[in-house]
């Protein structure tokens, strides 16, 4: 796991099988594959123009259906009154708010150092895919998306927004499997139910749940979030959200919750990844499962191995929707919830795992060394 790469053919090739990431799509420097494949192409072009002209016709009048096809379905596109509600790219204006400090996260490890002579031929993006780890394979580790455990009696069809093979980093969307009257319920007794706690500088109410027997706070950002037991109501969200992650069993649930409180669109959290050593998510694959209630927001990813700091993946939240960051997804990106112009507040639960318990902590003894 970790494992830096050590050649840029290696990493290129690692790179491009992995999801569509936009540095991804930029090109490498040509390796002698990539020449001799250009070459393969270019012959093919002198034979078809050696075919004469009424081939050339052919395939002109050809190529200019084509173009006109793909224009109507852009146009069609354009038309349509269908909303995506997950993304990819940029194409939303996800650099809205950006220049929002990090709060979170720990500082990026020093990068593999190129000679002077290389530098000088190779861009940036080749740069950044070349200084990219990669890690083991996903049937190496044993993870199982939490969308192909959906297969009991809530069969849910999630959607991977984010599926980096490469860094074994996952994102998944699932529209909310609940009622609108559920979804009200869920948002009643979360704000009620909750003492949120408003720290200075965090725009954002918030509140740190755990399970029975662990008495772990959440350090983050330079703030203490002291932890309350899970309420009985809490309980409740998840008996009826944990079967759509595919985890039946009250055993297999997470043992503690971020929530957070953005009361109006101006509330926001910033880039960051939530790779704190209670989690292990820089070492280990780790799970984050993610409730939304209340007004829609838009939750943005972005890798942290390049030099672009524009959101790759995208997706809007609405009222009960799901979502989930597996893998080492904490390891490799940063999420954030930009400030937006939309009116009414949201509640987000954030589960996740605490696998590191603090040394004080009762759970402590139960876990694996
Ligand atoms: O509100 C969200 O969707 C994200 C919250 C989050 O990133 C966190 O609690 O760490
Ligand atoms: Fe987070």
């Amino acid at each position: 796991m970790g494992k830096t790469a050590t050649s840029i053919s290696s990493t290129s090739s690692s790179t491009s099988s992995s999801s569509s990431h936009p540095a991804r799509k930029r090109k490498l420097p040509k390796t002698k594959a990539s020449e001799s494949s250009s070459d393969t192409s270019a012959a093919k072009r002198r034979r078809s123009s050696s075919k004469g002209k009424g081939a050339a016709k052919r395939s002109k009048s050809k190529s200019r259906k084509r173009r006109s096809k793909s224009r109507r379905r852009s146009k069609s596109a354009r038309r349509s009154p269908i909303r995506p509600v997950w993304g990819r790219g940029s194409e939303r204006g996800s650099e809205r708010g950006s220049g929002i400090s990090r709060v979170r996260g720990s500082e990026r490890g020093s990068e593999p150092k190129l000679p002077s002579y290389a530098l000088a031929h190779i861009s940036q993006a080749a740069l950044d895919a070349y200084q990219a780890p990669t890690e083991e394979p996903r049937c190496k580790t044993g993870l199982v998306l939490l969308g192909d455990l959906c297969q009991g009696p809530k069969v849910a069809r999630w959607t991977y927004i984010l599926k980096d093979e490469a860094r074994r980093c996952f994102a998944g969307y699932l529209k909310s499997p609940f009622s609108k009257e559920q979804c009200f319920q869920f948002y009643k007794t979360a704000y009620d139910g909750t003492s949120w706690k408003r720290p200075r500088d965090m725009p954002r109410g918030t509140a740190w749940m755990v399970a029975k027997g662990c008495t772990c706070s959440y350090r983050y950002g330079g703030h203490e979030m002291e932890p309350e037991e899970y309420p009985p109501w809490m309980l409740e969200i998840m008996r009826a959200a944990m079967p759509f992650f595919g985890l039946e069993q009250a055993a297999e649930w997470p043992n503690s919750c971020n929530l957070n409180l953005y009361d109006t669109g101006g509330s926001s959290v910033a880039w960051h990844a939530d790779d704190e050593a209670l989690f292990n998510g820089k070492f280990q694959d780790a799970r984050i499962l993610s409730l939304s209630l209340g007004v829609q927001r838009t939750f943005e990813l972005r890798p942290n191995f390049q030099s672009d700091s524009k959101a790759s993946e995208w997706m809007n939240l609405g009222d009960g929707d799901l979502c989930t960051m597996e893998g080492m997804a904490q390891k490799h990106y940063e999420h954030r919830v930009p400030p937006s112009n939309v009116e009414g507040p949201r509640i987000n639960l954030t589960w996740r795992w605490t696998v590191r318990h603090t040394p004080r902590c009762p759970a402590r003894r139960m876990q694996p060394d």
